[in-house]
């Protein structure tokens, strides 16, 4: 007989199935985890003075990507998205695995998705190692290694009362792009055209984490959203936070679209790949020297507070610094959810 439906987020999921189980599993004997599940790589003892970093992320047909999507792209944003999570640490890649199911052996196909993901892997000086390949539904899961001295790997437990809450370049135009595939509004062919590698070919900010070694107390990449992704990490800090919404930081294409989608896509729309991170005040103008250098926009967007009740709080406010309403808040922290 089949057990009775309850629903069961994805995080929920992993927590019950996964995490428990393995945080068991390292409380009863020595091992060399420095950091297990819960952030955005894990973290190995591999030496007195590095730890290897370590993540996975798998990218599905019809779910990160349309049936027929442009193999070039994909070889791309897989490797991309996973460099992310490297990135989210202040780790340095040090290479990757690829395991591949195909529905077929199409030459031509896998000429362009290799073409893309060696363009990735040459970018980021993260090189192919070794992987699997097996016939089956398109499939395509990395993972990816990395190298960071020990103690200095952000996390996402390390955010402290009064931090600013920092975001890298801008966010929203993926799920803008996704809006526009999807006909859910009308975007014109330049704007699609302006905008469509935020979805298709994300830029993991490598070089931003590596100088925020040090520097930021805390931080996440982007993938669900960014409002929903903050609340992990002030979970993981147990803390809570206000934003102000209107610092979202926005392209201008995605500032042309009507409020309401610019707030919702920036907020919760997912696939930026950006960083967001805490870092103290006395450390602004370091950031902005940081930015200027990278010649990448960085947006203070909000602040860190203490924690008020048992669980996480974050806050949105408007322009004025009153909290914007309950319904509208949740709606703006309903970030992706596999299986919400
Ligand atoms: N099947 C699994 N087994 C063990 N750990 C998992 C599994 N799926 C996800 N995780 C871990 O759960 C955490 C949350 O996952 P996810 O949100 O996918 O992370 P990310 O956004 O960094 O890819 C991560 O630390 C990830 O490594
Ligand atoms: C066809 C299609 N539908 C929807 C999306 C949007 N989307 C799919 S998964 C996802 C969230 C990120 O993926 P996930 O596997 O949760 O990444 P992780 O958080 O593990 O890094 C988003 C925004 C997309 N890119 N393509
Ligand atoms: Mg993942």
């Amino acid at each position: 007989m089949k057990s009775p439906v309850t629903p069961l987020g994805e995080f929920a999921l992993i927590g019950r199935f996964f995490k428990e189980a393995s945080e068991a599993m390292l409380a009863a004997q020595p091992h060399s985890v420095a950091l297990g599940i819960g952030d955005d790589c894990a973290l190995l003892r591999v030496s007195p003075i590095d730890e290897l970093a370590i993540t996975s992320d798998m990218l599905v047909e019809g779910r990160h990507f349309f049936v027929d999507a442009n193999p070039e792209w994909l070889g791309y944003k897989a490797l991309a998205v996973n460099l992310s999570d490297l990135a989210a640490m202040g780790a340095k890649p040090l290479g990757f695995t690829l395991a591949l199911a195909l529905p077929e052996a199409d030459a031509n196909w896998l000429q362009s998705f290799s073409k893309g993901l060696f363009a990735a892997a040459q970018a980021f000086e993260c090189p192919l190692v070794g992987g699997d390949t097996t016939a089956g539904p398109l499939n395509i899961c990395i993972t990816a290694f990395g190298n960071v001295p020990k103690g200095l790997a952000i996390k996402r437990s390390g955010a402290q009362v009064e931090d600013d809450i920092w975001v890298s370049g801008t966010v929203g135009d993926a799920r803008l792009t996704l809006a526009a595939l999807r006909h859910e509004l009308d975007l014109n062919p330049q704007d699609l055209e302006a905008i469509q590698h935020r979805m298709h070919q994300p830029s993991p900010r490598i070089a931003l984490g590596l100088a925020l070694r040090g520097v930021a107390h805390a931080a996440l990449d982007i993938s669900d959203g960014l409002l929903g992704d903050l609340k992990h990490l002030l979970e993981g800090s147990q803390k809570d936070a206000e934003v102000y919404l209107d610092r979202l930081p926005k392209s201008p294409t995605l500032l042309k679209q009507a409020i309401h989608f610019q707030n919702q896509f920036a907020a919760s729309g997912g696939d930026d790949y950006e960083l967001c991170f805490t870092a103290p005040q006395r450390l602004r103008s370091k950031i902005e020297e940081i930015g200027r250098t990278l010649q990448l926009p960085l947006t203070q967007i909000g602040r860190i507070k203490p924690m008020q009740s048992e669980r996480a709080v974050l806050t949105v406010l408007s322009a004025d610094g009153m909290p914007i309403d309950e319904s509208q808040t949740a709606l703006l922290l309903q970030s992706f959810d596999h299986f919400a």
